[in-house]
């Protein structure tokens, strides 16, 4: 079928003011023929550019399909510059263009010209946090209106300042079902149209992309706009710790063996003992133990100005995740989706999630070692007991790929172990403000739960969401102590033997458990949440578990359940071995503390159900 010259070939050879209704911000409007779908006005404004079908070719549907190929809308599009990520001049070729004939829709004649192609972002509208690109293919017979065109999209792409320029790779072959490598090569074009340099490591051993990150210098950092993990939660805790290891400086948090109360007095106490209060304030300085701890924390402390040359919170410098692991677990809170495309779509579009990083200090590695630090940052979870066993066992079935959690994790379950341990935990007043008191139990009263809204009050962290951004008490990053009003606080304590003790940072929503240990934690709060399950029969741990694979379930809703809500607390085992699991690492640990550091990474995602 001959294609008839239309209007856009004879009356427009340059671009024109607006053409229509462009609104009263356009500032280019042309006659393009839209690839598969016809001739239109394509219209370029402050925030984006949209496009009109200049005659309509379909009958009633918005969006139609023909041939397996998918065409956008016919009656007109916009898309926001903050959506699209390249722009790419094609030069001389084929555009098609779409007829209706008397079995339905047909592709029709292709015409030679002058193309560009504008590469966008469009969200899935069963799952919003899913993204695909998109692509446009816009011709034209005239190349300087097709280069007028290149060049104005790209000179509003320059204004999306946040976009990454370099970014330094990791790539960990073995990750997941050991497809890291697949992963980042099927996504690396992405990063190429979008003009994003990258420097692609594959790391050859554990612990190879944490050695790159301590020993890079920060003159190097700096040429980056951000470091990317392909690969899984364990992957991203070492790349994480390779940047924050020797460049954030804080005070420790308490060592629980000598800061805030002494332990060995207590050891003769009865076990299943309720929480008490054993420090009724952190007001005086010379009472925290945060101001006046040990001797280790003095010299960070003092060297905290020397190195600014990389500080933390960096509002320049993110860390991205493409999902390639076994559980995934950040990428799905951070993004909401387990998906490396739309993972990859956030890096390029520079979007930024500020996270709250857990810093764990070991103190102790076994009951006999002295007194030495050792720290780890976390961002999802640290946990003890049947989390600590649960990746003890799975380390031994590597081999078995994703499926080794389930087989560990039910070998664990059957052995059923419980131990004794200590905790203290900081509860902020400002928390327990929450809830209201003639709600309370005898127990709540004691301080176990104050601080936690009923389930109806509940709010999900979600993009932008209004509880990351408020800014309040603990809304300067550094520990909660340090903030002025600290005599809002008071330590607590928990002891008894456990079955496990979980410090979630984030929801930690996976495939599995999909409203995760906690479904409304939120990433950038100043907190942690502290779940205790304490020794109880097999078939009610087996309950909690349950509830935990359920979306809406309720695993924090029985007797056995402890659940607070807090920015620091301490950890001491009674037993020989504690074994932790550190965002799905390994870490021993007899004793040991953790504190909350609110935002203090940047991701390169736009947060949950975006
Ligand atoms: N080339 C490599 N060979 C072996 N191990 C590696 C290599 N690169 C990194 N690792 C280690 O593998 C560990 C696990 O990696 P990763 O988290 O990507 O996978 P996963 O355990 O399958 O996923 P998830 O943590 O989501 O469950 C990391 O802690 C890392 O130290």
């Amino acid at each position: 079928m001959e294609r008839k010259e239309s209007g856009y070939l004879q009356d427009d050879s340059y671009p024109t003011a607006p053409f229509d209704d462009g609104g009263e911000d356009s500032v280019l409007s042309s006659k393009f023929l839209l690839d598969t779908v016809g001739d239109v006005v394509l219209t370029q404004n402050s925030d984006g550019l949209s496009w009109q079908l200049v005659e309509s070719l379909y009958d009633e549907k918005d969006e139609s399909s023909c041939l397996g190929l998918r065409f956008v809308t016919k009656s007109g599009t916009k898309t926001m510059f903050s959506d699209v990520y390249a722009v790419e001049f094609l030069g001389w070729g084929f555009v098609r263009e779409p007829v209706l004939g008397d079995v339905g829709c047909i592709l029709g004649h292709s015409s030679q010209m002058y193309r560009f192609t504008v590469h966008a972002v469009q969200r899935s509208k069963t799952i919003p946090s899913l993204l695909t690109p998109f692509v446009y293919t816009f011709g034209h017979k005239n190349l300087e209106i097709c280069k007028t065109w290149v060049d104005q999209i790209n000179a509003s792409m320059d204004m999306e300042s946040k976009r990454p320029k370099n970014l330094l790779v990791f790539v960990h072959p073995r990750s997941g079902k050991g497809n890291g490598c697949g992963i980042w090569e099927a996504l690396a074009p992405i990063f190429s149209r979008a003009k994003v340099k990258t420097k692609v490591i594959v790391t050859q051993r554990a612990g190879h992309a944490r050695d790159v990150m301590t020993s890079i210098t920060n003159r190097e950092l700096n040429f980056y706009d951000g470091v990317v993990a392909v690969g899984g939660d364990g992957f991203f805790n070492e790349i994480l710790n390779g940047l924050l290891l020797s460049r954030h400086k804080a005070p420790y948090p308490p060592d629980p063996g000598d800061s805030i109360h002494p332990v060995e007095n207590e050891l003769n106490s009865t076990i299943h003992n309720a929480e008490e209060a054993i420090l009724e304030s952190c007001d005086h300085n010379d009472q925290s133990p945060f101001l006046t701890g040990s001797e280790h924390n003095r010299p960070q402390a003092l060297n905290c100005e020397q190195d600014s040359e990389f500080s933390f919170p960096n509002k320049r410098f993110r860390i991205g995740i493409i999902p390639a692991g076994s559980t995934d677990a950040i990428a799905i809170c951070t993004t909401g989706a387990r998906d490396p495309v739309t993972s990859a779509l956030h890096i390029v579009l520079g979007k930024r999630v500020n996270l709250d990083i857990a810093q764990i200090v070991r103190w102790k590695m076994t009951p006999a070692s002295s007194n030495e630090p050792c720290v780890r940052y976390a961002a999802s979870f640290a946990g003890y007991g049947f989390y600590g066993d649960v990746i003890t066992e799975s380390e031994k079935y590597r081999w078995m790929g994703p499926k080794r959690y389930d087989y560990a994790g039910t070998k664990v379950f059957l052995q059923h172990r419980s131990y004794e341990a200590e905790l203290s935990y900081l509860e902020v007043e400002s928390e327990k403000g929450n809830s209201s008191p003639e709600k309370e139990s005898p127990e709540i009263a004691t301080g176990a739960f104050r601080c936690l809204p009923t389930k109806s009050d509940r709010v999900s962290c979600s993009a932008n969401c209004s509880v990351c951004n408020t800014k309040g008490v603990d809304t300067l990053v550094g520990p909660p102590f340090l903030v002025p009003n600290s005599e809002r606080s008071r330590w607590l304590r928990s002891k008894g033997r456990f079955i496990s003790v979980g410090a979630a940072v984030i929801s930690c929503r996976n495939e599995k458990a999909p409203d995760g240990l906690v479904a409304d934690a939120h990433l950038s709060d100043g907190f942690m949440h502290l779940i205790l399950i304490k020794d109880c029969p097999r078939p009610f741990y087996l309950w909690h578990l349950i509830e935990l694979t359920k979306r809406g379930g309720n695993p924090l809703d029985f007797d056995f359940v402890e659940h607070h809500k807090t920015p620091a607390f301490t950890f001491t085992s009674f037993g020989k071995e504690g074994v932790w699991n550190v965002d799905g690492e390994l870490f021993l640990a007899h004793q040991l503390s953790a504190q909350v550091f609110r935002g203090l990474v940047s991701l390169f995602a736009g947060g949950p159900e975006a």
